[in-house]
């Protein structure tokens, strides 16, 4: 066995902790985990930690399913480019921080672009059915109030998989507590820098 224990110790975590020097930037489909594994590494690592759609919910002073509601999806999209781009863009005020991105954030070409060049990027993927578990029945997901949700986590999980892949760390988060997930997440980052 190559770890005994699914948790590292405090002492590899501060000093994988010291090892980071850019943003740990989560990708993957809504439902997965991004916004409340994000928060547990951050404080894990004693960083900053940063939504994208917190942050565009307050510049709009909107929540995001009124900015989906009154502007329609490619607002969305315009204002989450400029978000990140000015969270992990060369005048970032902070390197060293934790970002969730929104589900759909990395298939843009150009968010996907810089993320790839300035942070570390880690993809958290589970099946549809752990998607459906966590977010199938939630009101504050516009893109699920189109149709049916397993079907439209389906159709999204396929067509972004290809854009998810090109991350530099990949890590399946089926039902594991947040912490388990955040460490092994830790573990990656060590092995990858
Ligand atoms: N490992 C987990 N086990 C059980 N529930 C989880 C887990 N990770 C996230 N959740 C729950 O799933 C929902 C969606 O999580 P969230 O962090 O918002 O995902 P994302 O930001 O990727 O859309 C939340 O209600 C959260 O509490
Ligand atoms: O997958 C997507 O396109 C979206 C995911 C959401 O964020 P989470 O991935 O944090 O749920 C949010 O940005 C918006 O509802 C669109
Ligand atoms: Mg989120």
């Amino acid at each position: 066995m190559e770890h005994d224990s699914p948790l590292l110790s405090s002492a590899e975590v501060a000093r994988i902790a010291a090892r980071i020097d850019r943003p740990v930037v989560l990708v993957g489909m809504m439902g997965v985990g991004k916004t409340t594994v994000g928060r547990k590494l951050a404080m894990l690592l004693g960083l900053p930690f940063v939504d994208a759609d917190e942050e565009i919910e307050r510049a709009a002073q909107m929540s995001i399913p009124e900015i989906f509601a009154q502007y329609g999806e490619p607002y969305f999209r315009s204002g989450e480019r400029r978000v990140i781009a000015r969270l992990v863009g060369e005048g970032a005020r902070e390197d060293r921080k934790v970002l969730a991105t929104g589900g759909g954030a990395f298939v843009d070409p150009e968010t996907r672009g810089l993320i790839l060049a300035r942070g570390i990027s880690v993809w958290l993927d589970s099946d549809v059915e752990t998607l459906m578990d966590r977010v199938g029945r939630k009101d504050n997901r516009p893109l699920l109030k189109q149709g049916d949700p397993r079907e439209i986590l389906t159709r999204l999980r396929n067509e972004r998989q290809p854009h998810y892949a090109q991350a530099a760390i990949h890590i399946t988060s089926g039902n594991q507590p947040h912490q388990v997930t955040a460490h092994a997440i830790l573990r990656a980052i060590d092995a990858w820098l």
